[in-house]
């Protein structure tokens, strides 16, 4: 009988480890009865679970080999048992003198943050919970060497430098399940929910330590989490809003009236050893090494660039439908009397409130309601500078060794009145000019966790700038998600980066500054031979152009249509509709890991991330939050990725069937710009969804007409156009206060489409939702 393929590649993962096949073959037996013939928890993380079992089963032996030796030491001679001693204390010497062993950093590794599963044996040990390393330490990092890659993995096995970078992002069932009690052990694979649940649950990093440094610690029972963890379905829900506030479990009241109790609201999680954060000396997995299992930006701030956290992390978790405290902006009311403040007569607090105040303090009443702390009430756009204050300017845009530097081309808004003046005298929608306090609000939970969003940086710390909310115009709260600065698979969606496949487009012979080459590398293949990315780190105005032209008016450009659409074969499971046509976009091909030339290289603008100084506040319009930039911005800039869950068709499908239909939903991108390679498997038909997890671009507003914003795919990772990421440029010059918009693409006439239209009120004079004659849809769309 041929061999097994997945034991013949665990076997080969593990002699690269310099583990022999004996002793591999009743571990791995072991493993995948426990696990119940789940390969993938086995394969998980470069057979981590395997590596890890095997180390300690070795350890088994040897301490019951040492029990042995000690039980015969009864009965020798004291010489004899000082020799033995000695014996143990050579060996224990001579394994420390060995840090390169390639399972003793596996083990540090382990024990930073997980304990590896018990294979015949019940006496699993707990792990301290895995740790996010403190910011400082993220900024102090070098940079990726490409060298240091593992070459030969197996795409299933490949290390997630993600989970290692984060140090708690992503957590492996089994540390999940170790980490959270001592419970046996029913391996499950964690859906990304899950797993960001778990992580937010388990992670501790500097706010949980300012959180336990002010706090209490509540200890939350493990079985109550676990048992909430297993019970999650598959696709997630919201309960509707007024469930969310009015459900609450026993439990939640149990822990507000022990919070209220000890006057506090900050839940700190697990009871942690403060140790993990301290990374083992020898610890070479950091966060250099690529992950490939899920796709993200991958290269990260230049260190210099680097925020450490927000004083107080706006992200917390909490097991229990407890009602969470939102802080945002609110409208100041009486502060003048009861009318808002008029912007000649705005009033900078600054002065009259003690700045430490500006730390946000969490803290919660019986009422579940209170205003906590007393933000200086700043005008927004001084908000923005107080909120750069602490940055350094002249890093916002452009890398920090001064490559792509346009910030001359930038005019930040340093001055109010000027701005409003400006404003005014262009007839410029303006947000109103009341002065803000900060208050503690009400706020609803996804699926038990409650978030809580820091008005100061709603990023909380995820982003290079950070991210403010404003809210002028009501009291509503900022929806309850996950800020996630790279996209994540949810579950099925096949984006997995094979270095061989990715081998094939690469550049490797590409030197230093890509752009400043006399020959375009092979990256620039897909933008015709040239980069789409001036010296300054623009778009160059002619790709610009052919962008927005493909996005304003596709008919004119070639529309694909699928023989099979996988759209239309989710809509009618008898009758598969012809495809309506998919936009074949242009591509942008950033330079990468795999490259030849540097981190610096201007032909990589998108994987650095988030550079504008952005804010998302409440549109007066009634189009809910919007986005909107606090400084000038020039045409061709990079804004910023849309970013969430990476979801398949079918996925998308079932978790828009199954939520409830008054529930406020991110608009979901479709990744369909080239789909022109043949038939797509469903896994590879592929949805961004920013209603849970997302970033900054969950915000933005569709416009039908001349938006700020166009829509670009930009591959970083894998050459193969079903995953991309989609990157925001600007359109045109954009002025500070601005909303920015974009083209949803929505047919407001397709009502068969599952996700519903809105009620467009983009107030574009050719706005596609206002019924009109044909000549003037026409011109709308430019035909
Ligand atoms: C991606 S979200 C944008 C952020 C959203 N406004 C919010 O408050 O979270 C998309 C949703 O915003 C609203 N929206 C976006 N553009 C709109 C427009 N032009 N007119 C009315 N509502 C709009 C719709 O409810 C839409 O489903």
């Amino acid at each position: 009988m041929a061999p097994n393929a997945r034991v013949v590649r665990a076997f080969r993962a593990m002699k690269v480890l310099g583990i022999p096949e004996e002793k591999v073959k009743p571990v791995l037996k072991d493993l995948v009865k426990l696990y119940e013939k789940n390969w993938e928890l086995i394969e998980e993380e470069n057979y981590r679970a395997l590596a890890d079992a095997i180390f300690e089963q070795e350890e088994i032996q040897a301490a019951e080999q040492k029990k042995k030796r000690e039980n015969t030491g009864a009965a020798e001679q004291k010489k004899k048992r000082e020799d033995t001693d000695q014996r143990e204390m050579d060996e224990e010497a001579q394994v420390h003198e060995e840090p390169e062993r390639p399972l003793k950093r596996l083990r540090l590794r382990s024990q930073e943050g997980r304990v590896s599963p018990s294979v015949g044996n019940s006496s699993s040990r707990m792990g301290a919970a895995s740790l996010r390393p403190p910011k400082t330490e993220e900024s102090e990092l070098p940079d990726t060497c490409p060298e240091q890659w593992p070459q030969d993995m197996p795409e299933s096995s490949q290390l997630n430098a993600e989970n290692i970078r984060a140090g708690s992002h992503l957590l492996s069932p089994q540390s999940l399940v170790r980490n959270k009690g001592k419970l046996p052990v029913v391996p499950k694979p964690l859906s990304v929910k899950e797993r960001f649940h778990s992580s937010q649950l388990g992670a501790v990093d500097t706010t949980d330590l300012l959180a336990t440094s002010r706090t209490e610690p509540v200890s939350i029972s493990p079985p109550l989490r676990l048992r909430e963890i297993g019970k999650e379905p598959l696709s997630p829900q919201f309960a509707p809003r007024d469930e969310r506030i009015s459900g609450r479990s026993p439990h939640a009241v149990h822990l507000e009236e022990h919070n209220v109790e000890h006057g506090i609201g900050v839940f700190p999680k697990q009871v942690h050893n403060s140790n993990a954060l301290i990374k083992p000396k020898d610890e070479p997995f950091s966060e250099d090494i690529p992950q490939f299992e899920v796709p993200i930006a991958v290269i990260y701030p230049d260190p210099l660039s680097k925020e450490t956290s927000s004083t107080v992390n706006g992200l917390i978790s909490e097991p229990d439908e407890l009602e969470p405290l939102a802080s945002q902006l609110v409208p100041v009311e009486d502060r003048n009397e009861g009318n808002p403040a008029s912007s000649s007569e705005r009033r900078l607090l600054e002065n009259t409130v003690d700045e430490s105040s500006s730390n946000l303090e969490i803290a919660s009443a019986p009422s579940g309601e209170e205003s906590i702390d007393v933000m200086p009430a700043v005008d927004l756009l001084n908000q923005c500078h107080a909120l750069d204050c602490s940055r350094d300017r002249s890093k916002s845009f452009g890398s920090s060794n001064g490559v792509n530097d346009f910030t001359s081309a930038i005019k930040t808004v340093e001055n109010v009145s000027e701005i409003d003046k400006e404003k005014e005298q262009n007839g410029l929608e303006r947000g109103s000019s009341q002065s803000l306090v900060l208050v503690q609000q009400r706020q609803p939970m996804i699926d038990g966790i409650r978030i809580l969003h820091d008005v100061k940086d709603i990023a909380k710390g995820e982003e290079r700038v950070g991210i403010s909310l404003a809210n002028e115009v009501n009291d509503d709260r900022l929806p309850s998600f996950h800020y996630i600065p790279r996209n994540v698979t949810f579950q099925n969606a096949q984006v997995t980066f094979s270095l061989a496949r990715i081998g094939e487009k690469c550049c490797s012979t590409c030197f230093g500054d890509c752009l400043s080459s006399p020959t375009p590398c092979a990256c620039a293949h897909d933008t015709r031979c040239d980069f789409a990315y001036t010296l300054e780190g623009l778009l160059k105005e002619e790709f610009l152009e052919e962008c927005i032209s493909v996005s304003r008016n596709p008919p004119k450009h070639c529309l694909f249509h699928c023989k099979e659409c996988p759209v239309e074969r989710l809509k009618n499971d008898d009758i598969i509709e012809p495809c309506k046509g998919h936009i074949r976009r242009k591509f942008i091909k950033e330079c990468w890991w795999k490259c030849g030339c540097s981190k610096q290289c201007g032909n990589r603008v998108v994987q650095r991330g988030l550079n504008c100084n952005l804010q998302v506040f409440m549109t007066p319009e009634g189009k809910g939050w919007g986005l909107r930039s606090l400084q000038d911005l020039p045409q061709g800039v990079f804004v910023c990725e849309y970013i969430g869950e990476i979801l398949t068709n079918a996925e998308l499908y079932e978790r828009i069937s199954q939520s409830p239909n008054n529930e406020e939903r991110a608009h979901p991108v479709l990744l369909d710009a080239d789909w022109s390679s043949g038939v797509l498997k469903d896994e590879e038909a592929l949805y961004l969804d920013a209603t849970y997890f997302g970033n900054v671009a969950r915000f933005i507003n569709h416009r039908c007409f001349d938006p700020n914003l166009v829509e670009i795919p930009v591959e970083v990772e894998t050459p193969d156009h079903h995953y991309y990421h989609l990157a925001f440029f600007t359109t045109r010059k954009v002025e500070a206060l601005e909303e920015l918009t974009w083209d949803y693409g929505i047919d407001f006439d397709d009502h068969d489409h599952p996700v519903k239209a809105f009620k467009c009120l983009c107030g574009s004079k050719f706005c596609r939702n206002i019924k009109r004659s044909g000549r003037s849809r026409s011109a709308a769309n430019g035909i």
